[in-house]
């Protein structure tokens, strides 16, 4: 990759990505399915930005839209600049996609499909610099069929690079890696953002967004539910302990910043004789946890802000909820 290219592509004046009210509907048999429902999107020059959500949200529909592959139902989008159902060639060479599942030339060697994309950019990136870059200058050589999944998505990358865009577009990188190769894809990713790109990730993999992005959004039906830095998403507090504990046949649940004033006070009020408080847990619910909690499959030991009630004589900041003593997950955090 080209070393001159330190400094960010940033600071332009418009977002990269700007979404407002996007909706897409699909009609199949007569069914109709809302797979975007309103949503809006920021993405910032020099960013890398994340989109997570399960199954069926919507993301690959929003992005596709983004890359100019699908038409929109409404909505306002601008992708640098210009909205992607209008836009021709010029704007087309400024992105980089990366899809979900390409299919290409199979007998064409990774040097062969490499230097044959770039011919399709005005300004390419030296072919030979992007297949360094991308660290498959030893398979340069190998025909793309007898690449390993993780030596095939760097490939993909090095096609989406090579013609220099400002904004790279990744659907779910690293679907099947192993750890390692998803490590040094991650520093690959981060090596592209140091060089100026802006880049757009959709992702299953909370962790995968927590390395990498700057900002995520979660979708869910549709639409934006959360948005922020990956450790901010849920809002401030949802990453705070929850002290469950069993009381006449109820299980209750609290979120609360002063877990050992509450454990105490529980102690004195409700130790049996051998000491312990019946069912006591003290939780601290990790990033996934917030994260499954926003897509609607949060785990049942985790209470939800809505149904949270002040407890009288606790720490103001403490807030419980009882539910009915059904069986739990064991523990909430991995
Ligand atoms: N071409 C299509 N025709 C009909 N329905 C579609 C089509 N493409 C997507 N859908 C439906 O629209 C909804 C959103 O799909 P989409 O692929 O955008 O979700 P996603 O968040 O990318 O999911 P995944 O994580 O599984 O890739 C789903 O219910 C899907 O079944």
């Amino acid at each position: 990759m080209s070393t001159d290219r330190t400094a960010p592509r940033a600071g332009t004046g418009t977002p990269a990505i700007e979404v407002r009210g996007l909706t897409k509907r699909y009609t199949k048999r007569g069914v109709v399915k809302q797979a975007v429902d309103g949503l809006d999107l920021t993405v910032e020059r020099g960013e890398i930005f994340a989109v997570l959500g399960p199954n069926g949200a919507g993301k690959t529909t929003t992005v596709e839209i983004l890359e100019g592959f699908r038409k929109r139902d409404g909505g306002q989008v601008q992708v640098l600049g210009e909205d992607p159902a209008l836009a021709g060639r010029a704007w087309r060479s400024r992105i980089g996609v990366v899809l979900q599942d390409p299919r290409d030339q199979a007998e064409l060697t990774v040097r062969e499909l490499v230097h044959h994309f770039a011919t399709f950019y005005p300004a390419p990136r030296d072919p030979e610099e992007v297949i360094a870059a991308v660290g498959l200058e030893e398979k340069a050589s190998t025909r793309s069929r007898q690449l390993s999944g993780g030596q095939r998505r760097r490939l993909d990358v090095a096609l989406g690079i090579v013609g220099d865009p400002e904004l790279l577009f990744l659907d779910e990188p690293t679907t099947g890696f192993d750890p390692q190769a998803r490590r040094s894809f991650w520093d690959l990713v981060l090596s592209l953002r140091a060089g100026g790109t802006t880049i757009l990730l959709t992702t299953h993999y909370l962790d995968e967004a927590a390395h990498l992005a700057d900002r995520a959004a979660v979708v869910r039906d549709g639409k934006v539910v959360a948005l922020g830095a990956p450790a901010d998403l849920g809002g401030p507090g949802a990453l705070r302990p929850v002290v469950r504990w069993e009381a006449d046949g109820v299980t209750h649940v609290e979120r609360t910043d002063h877990p050992t004033a509450l454990v105490a006070s529980l102690a004195a009020r409700l130790a049996g004789p051998d000491g312990e408080v019946p069912g006591l847990r003290v939780l601290q619910p990790s990033l996934e946890d917030v994260y499954l909690e926003l897509i609607g499959a949060a785990p049942t030991a985790l209470p939800t802000t809505s149904s949270a009630e002040a407890v009288p004589g606790l720490p103001s900041d403490t807030r419980s909820s009882a539910v009915p003593s059904v069986p739990v997950a064991e523990e909430a955090s991995r």
